[in-house]
């Protein structure tokens, strides 16, 4: 066989499709091959293109590559990963380059990297955001491994993925799994935003009374502001959708509760391992843990009061003027925005360091700008506050957004007491004003610990006036 085909695609499903097309339409010969034979037929049938060819064994697709082979996994992540790959190994040949474009946990991206690199094949773990839609006209791609390899597929992949200022939203993130690592905290983001969003829904709607169209409408105007972003203006349409199935708009008959596949759970976690405050995007996972408790839920509304009945009075969140109201939630949403993305990077700027990825933040933001689902004008303003400076600790210590979380920490904190007032539940916005509080506080309360961590376990405290660890021998002079 005739090895003409540039790329070999695996996994012809939603985003496998949709990737196939998007290189194909970018000149490169792609070879398509899927599991299950009649999902490349019916690929091959409702979407024919000259550049895609369909193959229906591994070894077919392998002799039809151009050398060094180049191989785009756009399946299930998780365990397939690794049959896919032991499938593909003895077909393989030193050289040839081996990508992972799924929602692969980083530390399995770290493993097969280390496994496929003593046989000589190259191995990039590569984050691809932006669903179906990203896939299909131009994704964020966030490619980790070898770079030698990298340079090798970047031609590809930044072609294919989406353009911001005319620079493609794909670059070289760092080695083994950094890019999965990066896809994850994207989504962790992406989980945060969203919980912060369905938390300003519940506000207006609740505590303001909004309609749905004036719900859409009042979307509509903030992302035509500092909001502008792809969360709000899908947020936006959804309110004005109506429903197919039955009378009224679709958003009220949707079950209030939210799944998630693990990337957020995922960046959760690792960030107790790593020690970095992440709690609004903890927040935000366990907001979908508990919406998933329907029954428990119900029985509990029907037993506890949202409110005492005495204090109702003192609760009205406000005078009618809905303008305003919804001016102070615009200017909630967009401080706890800040908070929310200013914990993801400050995790990503302690992996790079712990592991010594020596992940160029910036560059990061700048390529989340266009094509993924955290997409948002003010990535650019993060952009920037990176080139300010490159070693920045933490976003929110940047001028631009120090400037904008001063300006607008007093709606978070009306927001958040009108909220626990009214028994509204907003943990993500309650998270980004403790996260704040602690963050810029004097007094954490933790010199009370460190004397009850000496007074019962003698784990020593660190003192104010002097240096050294010291024990003091609590409650015998009492
Ligand atoms: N959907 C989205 O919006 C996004 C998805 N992703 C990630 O991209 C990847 C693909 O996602 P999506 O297109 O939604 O599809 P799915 O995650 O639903 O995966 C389906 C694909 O995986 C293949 N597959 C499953 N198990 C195996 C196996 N053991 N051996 C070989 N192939 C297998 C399926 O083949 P078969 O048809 O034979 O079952 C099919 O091609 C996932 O990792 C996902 O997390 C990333 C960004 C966005
Ligand atoms: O990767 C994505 C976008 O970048 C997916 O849309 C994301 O995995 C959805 O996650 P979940 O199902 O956990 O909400």
């Amino acid at each position: 066989m005739k090895q003409t085909f540039d790329i070999g695609l695996i996994g012809l499903s939603v985003m496998g499709r949709s990737l196939a097309l998007n290189i194909a339409d970018h000149g490169f010969k792609v070879a398509g091959y899927n599991r299950s034979p009649e999902v490349t037929e019916q690929v091959m049938k409702e979407h024919p293109h000259e550049n895609l060819g369909a193959f229906y064994s591994l070894e077919d697709l392998l002799a039809a590559l151009k050398k060094p082979r180049k191989i785009f996994l756009m399946i299930q992540a998780g365990r397939p990963v690794d049959a896919v790959i032991d499938q593909l190994t003895p077909l393989l040949e030193a050289g040839d380059i081996v990508m992972d474009g799924g929602n692969s946990y980083f530390e399995d991206t770290n493993r097969r990297f280390a496994k496929l690199e003593e046989k000589g094949i190259r191995y990039l773990g590569v984050g691809v955001s932006g669903g179906e839609e990203g896939a299909r006209r131009g994704p964020s791609i966030m490619p980790g491994g070898s770079r030698e390899a990298y340079e090798e597929v970047s031609s590809i992949l930044e072609s294919i993925a989406a353009k911001a200022m005319n620079e493609p939203c794909c670059t070289y993130i760092g080695p083994k799994g950094a890019g999965h690592y990066v896809k994850m905290v994207h989504n962790g983001i992406e989980y945060a935003d969203m919980q912060l969003i369905a938390e300003a829904y519940l506000m207006l709607k609740y505590a303001g009374g909004f309609t749905n169209e004036e719900l859409a409408a009042t979307f509509h105007e903030w992302n035509e502001g500092e909001l502008k972003s792809y969360l709000i203006e899908i947020t936006a349409d959804i309110f004005r959708e109506k429903d197919d199935l039955a009378p009224g708009y679709l958003i009220d008959h949707i079950l209030d509760s939210a799944k998630q596949k693990g990337t957020g759970r995922w960046a959760s976690i690792e960030s107790l391992h790593q020690g970095v405050d992440i709690s609004m995007i903890t927040a935000a996972c366990n907001a979908r843990v508990m919406s998933n408790q329907l029954e428990q839920r119900k029985a509990a509304s029907g037993l506890i009061p949202d409110t005492l009945p005495a204090q109702n009075a003192e609760n009205i969140p406000y005078s009618g003027d809905k303008k305003a109201f919804a001016s102070m939630v615009r200017d909630a949403l967009y401080s706890g925005k800040i908070i929310a993305y200013a914990q993801g990077f400050a995790l990503m700027n302690d992996a790079s360091a712990q592991f010594e990825w020596n992940l160029d933040l910036g560059r990061i933001a700048s390529i989340f700008r266009a094509g993924c689902i955290i997409q948002a004008a003010f990535l650019n303003d993060i952009t920037e506050a990176y080139h300010r400076d490159k070693g920045l600790p933490n976003l929110i210590l940047d001028e631009f957004f120090l400037a904008r979380i001063n300006q607008n920490q007093n709606s978070l904190r009306r927001v958040v007491s009108t909220a626990i007032l009214n028994g509204l539940p907003v943990p993500a916005f309650a998270n980004a004003v403790s996260y704040l509080d602690e963050f810029r506080s004097k007094a954490n309360g933790a010199n009370l610990i460190q004397a009850q961590r000496d007074c019962f376990g003698a784990h020593t405290f660190e003192r104010t006036d002097r240096d050294g660890a010291f024990h003091h021998e609590w409650r015998e002079s009492l």
